[in-house]
């Protein structure tokens, strides 16, 4: 590869990309260039592509094959992908549950193999976000449960196994006991990404997760009012003190426009997110705005990633996963000696 090619990809920045094209990860024969890129973000490395008027000219193959980051050590369990995400929130009904379905079912459109445990056992909301609350868990002979296959995902809740009702009165140790044990008894299929929907709050049930299940990284949801900034930093804290490192923060109802005079209305204040982020020093994954169209396709179960592929909206959503994708890999990556 030409020193001059070399050069102008690793000029190829964007936030997603903020180190450019490494040279490890292409291949050049000709007019042909292979990329592999290591985290999920082949839709933003074929839009910097598309943007470039010299590297257009190559015919590029994209392939995308997720590196598997250091993890905590969790309780010995077995890691059940390459990346082991928890998305956290200090405070309850900030957006947690829909923040991961979204991401996930982002991360699954890059052609990443996603799966989503639901751990959310104040309210599993994973099977009406997913539209299949009929449906049943399967069990391997020796009483593995087979995660389900829904839009391109592998994904289990304790939704599936229990009523919900039911599961909301469990008392802390018997929690986090069955959550631990809903995450070691699911037979994944391989995954690189798996995104844990954690109970919110910073608990010991939430502490005791974060303590014993191996983890890459943690997002943590928030939205932009006081009071619930107060409790994202609480769950930043949490985190740090069990060594998981933060991968972000997503500040979930952003604003709101009005869909009949289109005047933004700041309902729970601005950029709340985006000042915990900076004042401790973590990414700001994204700032989604209420939508009304996010919320029914969250209470019909027809996510707007999979059904509307084409809605604006969708943008930010899948931004803000590759985001997720490429911090959890600076942070994390090691560079071999
Ligand atoms: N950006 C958004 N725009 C519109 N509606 C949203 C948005 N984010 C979340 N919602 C809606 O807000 C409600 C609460 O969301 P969700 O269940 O994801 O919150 P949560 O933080 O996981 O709640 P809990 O604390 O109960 O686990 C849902 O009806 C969801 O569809």
């Amino acid at each position: 590869m030409s020193d001059a090619l070399k050069a102008h990809c690793g000029a190829l920045r964007s936030e997603i990309f903020s180190q450019g094209f490494l040279p490890e990860w292409l291949q050049v024969d000709g007019d042909s260039i292979a990329l592999t890129l290591p985290f999920a973000a082949e839709p933003e490395a074929r839009r910097l592509i598309a943007d470039d008027t010299e590297l257009n000219q190559y015919d590029w193959t994209i392939t995308t094959a997720v590196e598997a980051l250091p993890q905590s050590k969790g309780a010995g369990q077995a890691s059940a992908a390459r990346n082991v995400i928890a998305i956290a929130s200090g405070k309850g009904g900030v957006g947690k549950s829909s923040v991961c379905v979204n991401l996930a079912l982002a991360l699954a459109r890059t052609g990443a193999r996603v799966g989503i445990l639901d751990a959310d056992i104040y309210g599993p909301s994973l099977p009406t976000m997913l539209g299949n609350q009929d449906a049943k868990l399967t069990f391997t002979p020796n009483r593995k449960m087979l995660p389900l296959q829904r839009f391109d995902m592998q994904v289990n809740s304790l939704g599936y196994l229990v009523d919900a009702k039911d599961a909301t009165v469990w008392r802390g140790p018997m929690a986090s006991g069955a959550l631990q044990q809903l995450y070691n008894d699911t037979q994944w299929q391989e995954l690189d990404y798996l995104l844990i929907d954690l109970p919110p709050g910073t608990g010991d049930v939430q502490l005791t997760l974060a303590q014993k299940l191996p983890l890459t990284g943690a997002v943590v949801v928030t939205t932009p009012q006081t009071v619930a900034l107060n409790d994202a930093e609480k769950g930043i804290a949490m985190f740090r003190k069990v060594d998981v490192p933060i991968l972000g923060v997503l500040e979930n109802m952003s604003g709101f426009e009005c869909s009949a005079c289109g005047k933004l209305d700041d309902i729970f204040g601005h950029d709340g997110g985006a000042m915990v982020a900076s004042e401790q020093s973590v990414p700001l994954l994204g700032q989604w705005p209420l939508l009304k169209a996010l919320r029914l396709s969250m209470d019909e179960g027809e996510p707007l990633v999979y059904h509307q592929p084409e809605h604006p909206y969708n943008e930010r959503i899948m931004r803000s996963a590759q985001l997720m994708a490429s911090s959890a890999w600076e942070l994390l990556h090691e560079a071999p000696e």
